[in-house]
């Protein structure tokens, strides 16, 4: 298993992935840490739960074997096979660590062609093996861990492999692009060409173009662009039934779009391996700002003036005090408002003027402005935004939950989604746990018509229970957020945990054309079985 951080530089040994939580192992926190963080959260546990060898997991023995032609793509080497076990979430992380990786998949395959991806789902299909896509395995929805029990096998595939920028139209500004490539290997070959995908989520140097695209993800733009979406100018998806190529076009008012179809699809109808992606020059120039604000209603109603301006700052995160305290960014129960701009060709400050003016008229105090990168607000919190997910693994080391959930809604409901959110979930934690819980939020994307919240929820957990004791809170979430009209997810997806919300939102009618289009495409159930849809009876499963 190559396990080696794509990023790494080629003059040095490089990292290796971790196979538990986030990143490379050589960035997360040693014992010492974790514990002087679990000492920030009233009744943490008092020492960090050890990281497993490979040998000592719980892991069920491979019980399938790929025919001699596969061979040479497949592993069942059990750090391979532990390493795909999971996504990222806090409930996979804990999982792992208590060496539970009773769900791994029996074989680990890496195609390197898009041949070998439709000679794996040819063997699958005909073996009643069932096929995980995997990524870069970012998922925090339970979207590449197999739990329908009803398969002979289960493979991961691992489109890593397929990792070239293998075109570039620099007249149309577009590229040909193959889906495993990961967000940093993907910047770098476009930057000789003076262009960039600027899509960059929080996961961006351990997540791959296929998964952004299978997931819809939502990147860094604030504005406009939030979702890969409408990045994507054509799709090319292996399919069980053949090969979907969508006419490679700026726009299309022929019926349906079949992209449509595929985007969001989390692997249930194809494996995504090529994309020709919209691509912009590289700004040239950029600035970004930060208010401050004495309450956070008061700052939703200077976003909602922002974000209905059409002015659209690629930057637009709203921090409540607890996320602004976290970040460094404010202190004094102050709000804290991260304005940016960008652009390739014309100079941005009076636009960052324009906004920052805005803000001020709804009450914010705005901070000097700076250049991104500089010692600001705004550079601070983009360092905060990126150790995150180390710092959440070091609490689930000392059992504390710390995990995030976002949705979306109208401006007119927003006030009372967030109020009855962080009281309902205080609550929940309290009863599930006996704790106390830090409930903060922040805006991730904003639009004329709502806004998309972001929760972060953090509280001490009983050792042994984290995993029970988060499902119930999230379990409280989902229910919450549906009773309120609001999405189940923005941007991270339905896998198998949103299931239910998801369940609860989605038409009938809809359901009906998915479920058809899952069996003419995939007839034998064996993509991703369990994700977006149940899983139907397999032609020729026995029991
Ligand atoms: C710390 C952290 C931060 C995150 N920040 C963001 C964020 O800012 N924005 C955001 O949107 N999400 C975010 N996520 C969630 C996650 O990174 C995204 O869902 C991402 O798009 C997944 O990409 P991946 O390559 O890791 O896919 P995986 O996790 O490997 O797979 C995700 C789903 O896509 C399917 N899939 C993957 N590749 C393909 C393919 N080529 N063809 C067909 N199906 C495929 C899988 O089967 C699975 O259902 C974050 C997650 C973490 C842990």
């Amino acid at each position: 298993m190559d396990r080696r951080s794509p990023s790494a530089s080629a003059a040095g040994p490089l990292p290796r992935r971790s196979w538990w939580g986030w990143g490379t192992e050589d960035r997360a926190l040693p014992d010492g840490e974790c514990a002087d963080l679990g000492a920030l959260v009233p009744g943490a546990a008092g020492t960090p739960l050890p990281v497993p060898g490979i040998a000592d997991l719980d892991m069920p023995l491979s019980r399938v074997t790929a025919p001699p032609s596969l061979g040479h793509l497949v592993s069942d080497a059990p750090e391979d096979r532990a390493g795909h076990t999971y996504g990222k979430a806090y409930r996979d992380v804990v999982r792992a660590l208590y060496g539970d990786l009773r769900p791994a998949p029996d074989l680990v395959a890496r195609p390197r062609t898009e041949r070998e991806v439709t000679d794996v789902l040819d063997w699958a299909s005909g073996a009643d093996v069932a096929v995980v896509p995997y990524g870069a395995g970012s998922s925090v929805v339970g979207g590449v861990e197999y739990r329908a029990g009803l398969h002979r096998g289960v493979v991961s595939m691992d489109l890593t492999g397929l990792d070239r920028v293998l075109e570039v139209d620099r007249v149309s500004r577009a590229a040909r692009i193959q889906a495993g490539v990961l967000g940093p290997a993907l910047e770098d070959q476009l930057r000789p060409h003076g262009l960039t995908l600027r899509h960059f989520p929080q996961s961006f140097e351990f997540s791959t173009l296929g998964g952004w695209l299978a997931t819809r993800a939502g990147g860094h733009y604030a504005t406009l662009h939030t979702h890969i979406d409408d990045l994507v100018e054509s799709m090319r998806v292996v399919t069980p039934a053949g090969v979907n190529e969508s006419l490679r076009v700026p726009g299309s008012g022929a019926g349906p779009s079949p992209d449509r179809l595929f985007l969001g699809s989390e692997g249930t109808l194809g494996v995504i391996t090529e994309a020709w992606m919209r691509l912009q020059d590289r700004p040239g120039h950029k600035a970004s700002a930060t208010v401050f604000f004495d309450g956070f209603d008061t700052a939703l109603r200077a976003v909602r003036a922002i974000s209905q301006s059409g002015l659209h700052p690629a930057n637009c995160r709203l921090l409540d005090p607890g996320e602004a305290a976290l970040a460094q960014v404010a202190v004094g129960g102050r709000s804290a408002l991260v304005l940016g701009v960008e652009s390739a060709g014309r100079p941005v400050d009076g636009r960052l003027a324009e906004l920052v003016g805005l803000a001020r008229d709804h009450g914010g105090a705005p901070a000097p402005a700076g250049r991104e990168d500089s010692d600001t607000a705004a550079g601070t919190w983009r360092s905060a935004f990126l150790r995150m997910p180390y710092l959440r693994d070091a609490l689930a080391r000392m059992s504390v939950i710390s995990e995030t959930f976002e949705t979306a809604c109208t401006w007119d409901r927003l006030p009372l989604l967030v109020d009855t959110v962080r009281r309902e979930l205080a609550a929940t934690v309290r009863k599930t746990t006996g704790s106390e819980a830090m409930v903060n939020c922040r805006l991730t994307h904003v639009y004329p018509d709502g806004a998309a919240p972001y929760f972060t929820v953090v509280a001490a957990a009983r050792r042994g229970s984290e995993v029970a004791m988060w499902d119930d809170v999230k379990a409280a979430a989902t229910q919450v957020l549906g009773d309120l009209g609001a999405t189940v997810t923005h941007h991270h997806a339905v896998g198998r945990d949103h299931r239910p919300g998801y369940d609860r939102q989605r038409p009938e009618p809809f359901a009906l054309a998915l479920r058809a289009a899952k069996q003419a495409l995939d007839p034998a159930g064996i993509l991703n079985p369990g994700v977006l849809l149940d899983p139907a009876p397999r032609p020729g499963a026995t029991g």
